[in-house]
């Protein structure tokens, strides 16, 4: 994705056109530095403090937050609300003031209720947010310190080691071996060498400036000192979020609830139609008409579902933080639930991570266990020297015991990447060691022996590689693995005199020296997790970059059976389609590249799996990011963080269960307001409007319509909160919206068929006039559509399914409400009046006889309906 620079011209002269004005950023260093008012000292706190009010947050995506006061009247611009508001105005102007007041008090009640809601639930998930955001190295007031990404300004002055991301748009002060991935920008998948030293300005475009480093990219390796020049939406990388970068595509759940909205918004469309049509047609007074109808339309319009969603996905990630797991997208939250393949890397997450180094061996066979003390010197002036990420073999060898290197003195380096799985360093020895450069290697063993064209025997001379040589070296290093050790090689080679650079064409024609081998003890606690997760549903894949033999030896110490196995060349050499094919067996991944470990999860959601990714590392980051749910810890890299929707703070299999029964009642919560709005209050509404056809006056008045429908969504609060049965968590949960429909169709009806005899007997049991018959059809309605979640909430039967408190008391709370209000002065407001006791007795009758109707229908349509009849499925299967 490289930048238009027609589309996004950048401000002053484009590179390369002759001296013009100076542009901020396209000018020799010095006059950089001074234009900025900076220093490499970086700047004081306070200076800082005054340019961030003046710059803004370092934020690309422009995030800007709006005014509370405007994002709440944002909210009226619905066109519904809109046109009652207009419509109610009209009818206190032709005298009818007090109806105008209720209504936008009620509307204004409803809209502050959705709003408060929402706020809460996202200032929630932002402060958890906050607590695994990514810090940046700035010197501020001479000192170093770990400060968020927003707080940077220009000016400041960062440092960046391997695996940093970069944190704004800037110009390096100081750089060693620095080699930076630029695909976010460039689509260049190789990492790019950057160097102070840039030669002409440099100028904007990143494919082309090598002494700036720009915002979204990432630090491969080597280190660097950097000041800022630009940050937030004034970056390159801003400019771009902004347009071209295309919003992540909406996860299945996101697709389904909109279908869903679009569908309850087109039956209101015809809802409205139909009200005002039999309306005009019996000459009953329009506006009237016109406000009921838009009250109807307002109780059914999906207007709370976006405020459901967010508020039920934000309670699940609030408790799930107190499993210590940090919800960052909250679209991670329902994919989760959803999963059923998880592909995780070994080291960390099925291995302990506290790698040890064993053994050092030369190139000699035997069972002496001596270490090399010539192999580990080499082993460690590498690990010493090398600059790329921290890798756990690199601190394992430095740990293995001091190595005296004062005499030597780096020259350059090749770091490490996962294409080549080798490091290079250049280095200058003793002037008794001869002087001559020595370059040394090390990797993984099969590459470093394939360009080996030597190896050193053991009388310290050096000596061509027979090929019955390389066959005991590769065997020995087949049974460490099959040992379960992890083992890394390493060469030598020395350069003529005077080489202070080196390139990867060195790597070749190298002296083996020898084997290192590591301990990374098995995870004991990852056994019982995966079973737990298949249990579950989730299938577990492993995808590493290390050997079989020793990825074989891990999983026979876990029990992880082993399905079938495929290696990165065999990948290699795989089209497509014969991928795909083999999908379903093969579990295990091993000497995979970060690119495959991407391709394998690709292929995998292709194949219509919900795939997760668990990883920490620089290499796992794309298949973090293309993962459904990519799952990351706290301590990973800042890259793996950073394309993460999840971070563990301990990384354990057994939480990310937690997180997978959090998502699935979550997504089943959900779909409790769907199934409820979908039956209940839609039939509701249904027999309101059918209701018009027949009664001569409207059978609620169009206020009693918008309570009606504001205590009713207020005794939903609680649904968020509710419990879960085992069974309908024990499988993944999808958004199953013919499962909706069907619920809708039969239950619809249900309930209209059960108004309507409540219409008869308030008519010709009670003989009712108008305000008797809104009252009561206001008590029953509401008591019926409130306290149908008892039964819709659970596939058991209601007895025997405990719902939450809350929710309980908020349904009981609001049926009270209804049944109470028309006896206090307060109902007389809303135009209702005292029923008879008489009306309580049927009441009480009608709602008990309604829900026992909805059960038995439910019952019904979970056996019969539901077609294949899936009755050990959960429950409500989304
Ligand atoms: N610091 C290093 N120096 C030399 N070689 C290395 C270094 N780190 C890794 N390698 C080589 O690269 C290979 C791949 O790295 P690594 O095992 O970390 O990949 P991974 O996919 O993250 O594996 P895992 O699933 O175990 O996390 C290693 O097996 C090793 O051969
Ligand atoms: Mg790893």
């Amino acid at each position: 994705m490289k930048p238009d620079p027609v589309a996004h011209p950048p401000p002053g002269p484009p590179p390369g056109a002759p001296a013009g004005p100076p542009v901020e950023w396209a000018q020799p260093l010095d006059a950089l530095l001074s234009a900025l008012d900076a220093t490499a000292d970086g700047l004081t706190s306070a200076e800082a403090a005054a340019r961030l009010r003046r710059h803004g947050p370092n934020q690309a995506t422009a995030h800007r937050r709006r005014p509370l006061w405007l994002d709440f009247l944002a909210r009226f611009l619905n066109p519904l609300v809109l046109i009652l508001l207009f419509a109610s105005a009209l009818s206190a102007a032709t005298g009818n003031v007090s109806s105008f007041v209720i209504v936008g008090v009620v509307v204004l009640l409803s809209v502050g209720l959705d709003y408060i809601q929402e706020r809460q639930a996202e200032t929630a998930v932002d402060a958890l947010r906050r607590t695994v955001a990514v810090r940046a190295q700035v010197l501020r007031d001479g000192k170093a310190a770990a400060l968020p990404l927003e707080g940077l300004v220009p000016g400041d002055v960062v440092l960046l080691a391997a695996g940093d991301l970069v944190p704004a748009d800037c110009r390096l002060l100081a750089a060693r071996d620095l080699f930076v991935n630029q695909a976010a920008l460039t689509g260049e998948p190789y990492p790019v060498e950057k160097r102070v030293e840039g030669g002409p300005p440099d100028p904007r475009d990143p494919g082309e400036a090598t002494a700036s480093l720009f915002m979204g990219t990432s630090v491969i390796s080597g280190s660097a000192t950097a000041v800022v020049c630009q940050t937030g939406a004034a970056t390159t990388f801003g400019r771009l979020s902004g347009s071209l970068l295309a919003p992540p595509p909406p996860t299945a759940f996101e697709t389904g609830v909109r279908r869903f909205g679009f569908l309850i918004l087109r039956l209101t469309i015809f809802l409205v139609l139909f009200v005002l049509a039999v309306n005009v047609v019996f000459h009953r007074p329009w506006l009237d008409s016109l406000m009921f109808a838009l009250a109807l339309a307002v109780g059914l319009t999906p207007e709370l579902l976006p405020m459901i969603v967010t508020v039920t996905l934000a309670r699940g990630a609030i408790r799930l933080a107190r499993r210590r797991v940090i919800v960052k997208r909250l679209a991670s939250m329902h994919n989760v639930g959803a999963m059923d393949v998880l592909c995780t890397d070994k080291t960390g997450t099925l291995t302990e991570a506290v790698i040890q180094l064993v053994t050092v061996l030369d190139c000699r066979d035997g069972p002496d266990a001596e270490d090399s003390p010539h192999v580990l010197r080499l082993a460690y002036l590498n690990s010493r020297f090398s600059s790329g990420l921290r890798s756990p073999l690199d601190d394992a060898v430095l740990a293995h015991g001091a190595v005296d290197l004062s005499a030597w003195r780096k020259l350059d380096e090749v770091p490490f990447d996962f294409e080549r799985r080798r490091v290079s360093i250049l280095a200058e020895g003793p002037a008794e060691a001869g002087g001559s450069p020595l370059l040394v290697v090390k990797g993984a063993p099969e590459e470093v022996l394939r360009l080996a064209s030597h190896w050193r025997n053991g009388l310290g001379a050096i000596v061509p590689l027979d090929p019955a040589t390389r066959g005991r070296l590769a065997a020995r290093l087949q049974s460490l693995g099959e040992d379960g050790y992890r083992a890394l090689a390493v060469a030598s080679k020395t350069l003529e005199a005077g080489r202070t650079t080196i390139t990867r064409a060195d790597e070749t024609d190298l002296v083996f020296e020898g084997h290192l081998a590591f301990l990374d003890p098995p995870k004991v606690s990852a056994a019982a997790a995966i079973r737990a997760l298949a249990d579950a549903g989730v299938a577990i894949k492993i995808l590493t970059g290390d050997t079989e033999p020793v990825t074989r030896h891990l999983c026979a110490q876990l029990d992880i059976p082993i399905t079938g196995l495929l290696n990165g060349d065999e990948l290699r050499a795989m089209g497509e389609d014969a991928l795909r094919a083999r999908l379903s067996q093969v579990n295990v991944f091993c000497r995979v590249t970060p690119q495959q470990k991407e391709r394998v999860l690709l292929a995998c959601r292709r194949t219509g799996h919900v795939v997760g990714f668990m990883g920490d590392g620089v290499n796992d980051a794309s298949a973090l990011h293309s993962a459904d749910v990519g799952i990351s810890v706290d301590s990973a890299t800042d890259v793996a963080k950073e394309a993460a929707g999840m971070i563990l703070l301990d990384q354990d299999l057994s939480v990310v269960r937690e997180a997978v029964m959090e998502g699935r009642r979550t997504v089943l919560n959900v779909t409790k307001y769907v199934l409820m709005g979908s039956s209940s209050n839609f039939g509701n509404m249904f027999s309101m409007a059918g209701a018009a056809l027949f009664l001569p006056f409207l059978p609620m008045l169009p206020v009693q319509v918008l309570l009606n429908n504001l205590l009713y969504d207020a005794s939903e609060a609680g649904i968020p909160f509710d419990h879960v049965e085992e069974e309908a968590l024990a499988r993944p949960v999808h958004w199953d919206m013919r499962l909706i429909l069907r619920f809708m169709l039969v239950l619809g009806p249900v309930s209209s068929l059960f108004d309507f005899l409540t219409f008869y007997v308030l008519l010709h049991v009670l003989h009712a006039g108008e305000a008797l018959f809104q009252t009561g059809w206001f008590i029953e309605s509401l008591a019926t559509q409130v306290l149908v979640i008892f039964v819709i909430r659970t596939r058991r039967a209601p007895w025997r399914s405990r719902p939450h408190p809350l929710l309980a008391g908020l349904a009981f709370a609001t049926a009270a409400l209804a049944a109470l209000l028309p006896l206090t002065p307060l109902g007389g407001v809303f135009g209702l009046v005292p029923p008879p006791s008489v009306f309580y007795l049927l009441l009480t009758g009608a709602v008990l006889a309604y829900l026992a109707l909805v059960e038995a229908v439910k019952r019904l349509f979970f056996r019969r309906l539901l077609p294949g009849g899936r009755p050990l499925k959960p429950l409500l299967r989304v």
